[in-house]
């Protein structure tokens, strides 16, 4: 039986491996959360075009971690987070919080090489929709259909996936290696093709459409396997 079994129910979408927990977190977590967020100082957030975040664990080099230790804060939710998934190989030991303001997203992008290929990501604040488009020396424009080194087909869709507040998505695998992830920098999002869109429950009328009226706060949880014991010995 393999360690993940348990988490067989939380699968979702055809590419391997994604999945998403709904409620991961109590809506009291997400509050004290939130809190200890807007607490931190001010000079722990770095500003960008799109987006602001604050970096904790250390800095992440090519060459590995120079590690700072994680606030008890956060260690309760990364610990959480490595026990109830069985998926990273050592404690989690860096955490990038992003803040997104309604009109604010993160281009496709794929995560650094630095990283172990697990990612973890909370969610907390306003829904949004993460858009998964396949790297582009996968695609075959005309189709999304690609050879494997075995001679078998595979398929390389698009997808998406509406990320609610203290949910936690989790994805390795193609979808890691093969795929971008993004966010739009729009405030209404569409969430029609969405893997999960059974399990997302929407209050109002519209039940194929976020509105993005609040910000979005989420916290990548992540593992960097080589660790900078000593600043001198970089
Ligand atoms: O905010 C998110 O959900 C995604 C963040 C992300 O992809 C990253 O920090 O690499
Ligand atoms: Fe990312």
């Amino acid at each position: 039986m393999e360690s993940s079994d348990h988490l067989n129910k939380f699968k979702v979408g055809s590419v391997p491996t994604l999945y998403y927990i709904p409620d991961f977190i109590s809506d009291s977590d997400q509050k004290l959360l939130l809190n200890q967020i807007y607490t931190a100082p001010v000079s722990k957030w770095k500003s960008l075009k799109n987006r602001r975040l604050q970096n904790w664990g250390g800095i992440v080099h090519e060459k590995g971690l120079l590690p700072q230790d994680l606030p008890p804060w956060l260690t309760k939710i990364t610990e959480k987070i490595k026990e109830e998934l069985c998926l990273f190989p050592s404690a989690i030991n860096h955490v990038l919080i992003n803040e997104y303001l309604p009109n604010q997203g993160i281009m496709p992008h794929q995560d650094g090489p630095a990283y172990f290929p697990v990612v973890a990501i909370l969610s907390l604040g306003s829904p949004v929709v993460m858009d998964f488009t396949p790297h582009s020396t996968l695609v075959d424009t005309t189709s999304n259909i690609q050879e494997t080194s075995h001679g078998n087909l595979q398929n390389y869709p698009p997808f998406s996936i509406a990320l609610m507040p203290c949910s936690l998505l989790v994805f390795k695998d193609t979808a890691y290696s093969d795929y971008l992830h993004g966010i739009k920098d729009c405030e209404i999002q569409q969430y029609d093709e969405a893997v999960n869109g059974s399990e997302v429950e929407m209050h109002g009328e519209d039940l194929k459409v976020i509105h993005r009226s609040a910000t979005r706060v989420s916290l990548t949880c992540r593992v960097v396997s080589k660790v900078h014991k000593n600043l001198f010995k970089f």
